[in-house]
């Protein structure tokens, strides 16, 4: 029994069902036949077709016309097409063959022939997919994404394996650990490479803008709305759509965006006109998302559509071999003319110490070391002062202790205590974004005091 599915497009069904018994007699059982060429689209849309046999002359569009609509479009140019040709259509399939249809066969057809070329292109194709998926891997590993435990390679692997197709992807992890990084790698590995990466942090924008800012506006729509707006949606069209921090999309919103991802098309603000949008959509956030939806803070379906592929980035501190590695990376990074290296009391420290912050705390950390150093070798004491002074932990009594969340309100007040308030210096100390710290404040209800300060860019 063979797993493909197999499309027939004929207009005689009589013929149809000829072909159809010579496919199950092969063992074939999912297959799907239309008579005419305009439906085929939808019908890919909603099955999973693995090859198509196609009769070159159609009553409603020629067989060269559809093999064409079929190929522009990257979601099924994987599929392998085999003509059916009738008596005198052969100059027309060879046509066919130049554009690059697998095959053509001239009717009646002979069942064996049939049989072996449909298994032949099957296999032709699978293995296509394997080239492709393993030249993702090669990618991935030579070029964004730094690391070589088991933790990190897993990661690797699962971004070769849903690359290449479109299903939605929700990255999850820690700040700073690369979540826009792997959204990046995802894009630039699958077939939608040479289309728009855009990427939105749905917590940097004001909830009032962001239906605007995802979905575009038509000129007038509300007061304010001077012009027609393309939202980010259209302008990743044919590309990728990453919704960073989507926990912080607001409630009211998160239908629209469902809709958006059941029926692949939008409405800009004040328009009664729906646009198709063809829109891969990665999204991302370091928040307890399972625990926000059991809290009714995050809608339930939503969560489910998002979350077909997960993507779980471990800490740094889960990895420990990685940060030679990524520091090196770094240090090559900041200092590439001069070609620094690190004493081994400097790479020790580093390779002791947590990294809360992880990936980015770490590339801060080294760019500030490259700044202070003035030899060629990288000393402890270039480290920046969290890294210094790293203690052995004392003994614990877990029964008086805070919890994850209240520790990390406290970090949180102390290192703005330290800076006097000053949110820039503040989140470098911590080793994340402005806009990640801001969130931060946001989440825990800390407020900056007024006066303190009032010079620095918002
Ligand atoms: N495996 C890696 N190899 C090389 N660089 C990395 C790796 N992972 C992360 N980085 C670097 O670390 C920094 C932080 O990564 P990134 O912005 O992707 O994290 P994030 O999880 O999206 O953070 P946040 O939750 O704050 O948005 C970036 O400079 C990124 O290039």
């Amino acid at each position: 029994m063979s797993k493909e599915s197999i499309l027939i497009i004929d207009d005689n069904e009589l013929y149809i069902d000829a072909l159809e018994a010579i496919l199950r007699d092969d063992g074939y059982e999912e297959i799907f036949a239309l008579t005419k060429g305009h439906n085929v689209l939808a019908t890919l849309e909603n099955n999973k077709i693995d090859l198509i046999l196609l009769d070159i002359s159609l009553p409603d569009v020629s067989g060269i016309e559809l093999y064409s609509r079929i190929k522009e479009n990257k979601l099924y140019s994987h599929i392998p097409i085999i003509f059916i040709t009738g008596h005198g259509d052969v100059k027309i399939a060879v046509e066919a063959m130049k554009l690059g249809a697998f095959y053509f066969l001239s009717k009646p057809v002979q069942p064996y022939e049939l049989q072996t070329l449909i298994r032949c292109a099957l296999d032709n194709s699978k293995l296509q997919r394997e080239i492709a998926s393993l030249k993702v891997q090669l990618q991935t590993n030579q070029s964004l994404i730094i690391g070589k435990t088991p933790a990190i390679k897993k990661v690797m692997t699962r971004i070769a394996q849903v690359a290449h197709c479109d299903a939605t992807v929700f990255v999850k992890g820690e700040s700073g650990t690369g979540k826009s990084l792997v959204a990046k790698a995802i894009h630039e590995s699958s077939l939608r490479s040479k289309h728009p990466f855009i990427a939105i942090d749905c917590g940097a924008i004001p909830s009032s803008l962001l239906e605007s800012e995802l979905f575009g506006h038509e000129k007038g729509a509300f007061t304010g709305a001077v012009r027609k707006k393309k939202g980010f949606f259209l302008r990743a069209h044919q590309g990728t759509l990453f919704l960073d921090e989507i926990t912080n999309l607001p409630l009211e919103l998160q239908p629209k965006l469902l809709r958006v991802i059941q029926e692949r098309e939008i409405t800009p603000i004040g328009s009664d006109k729906e646009i198709k949008v063809d829109v891969r959509i990665v999204t991302a956030t370091n928040d307890n998302i399972e625990e926000m939806v059991n809290e009714g803070k995050f809608r339930r379906d939503l969560y489910y559509r998002l979350n077909v592929f997960s993507i779980d980035l471990p800490p740094l501190h889960q990895r420990r071999e990685d940060i030679p590695l990524l520091a090196q990376h770094f240090l090559n990074k900041y200092s590439p003319n001069t070609k620094k290296s690190f004493s081994k009391e400097a790479m020790q420290t580093i390779i002791n110490y947590d990294w809360p912050g992880n990936i980015r705390e770490l590339d801060h950390a080294i760019e500030h070391a490259v700044i202070i150093s003035n030899s060629k070798e990288i000393q402890k004491q270039d480290l920046p002062s969290a890294l210094q002074s790293k203690t052995s932990s004392p003994s614990l009594n877990f029964d008086s202790l805070y919890t994850l969340k209240e520790m990390e309100k406290k970090y949180l007040e102390k290192v703005l205590m330290h800076t006097s308030y000053n949110q820039t210096q503040a989140a470098k100390i911590l080793g994340i974004e402005r806009k990640s710290l801001w969130r931060k404040l946001k989440r825990f209800e800390i407020s900056i005091p007024q006066n303190e300060n009032p010079n620095e860019a918002k």
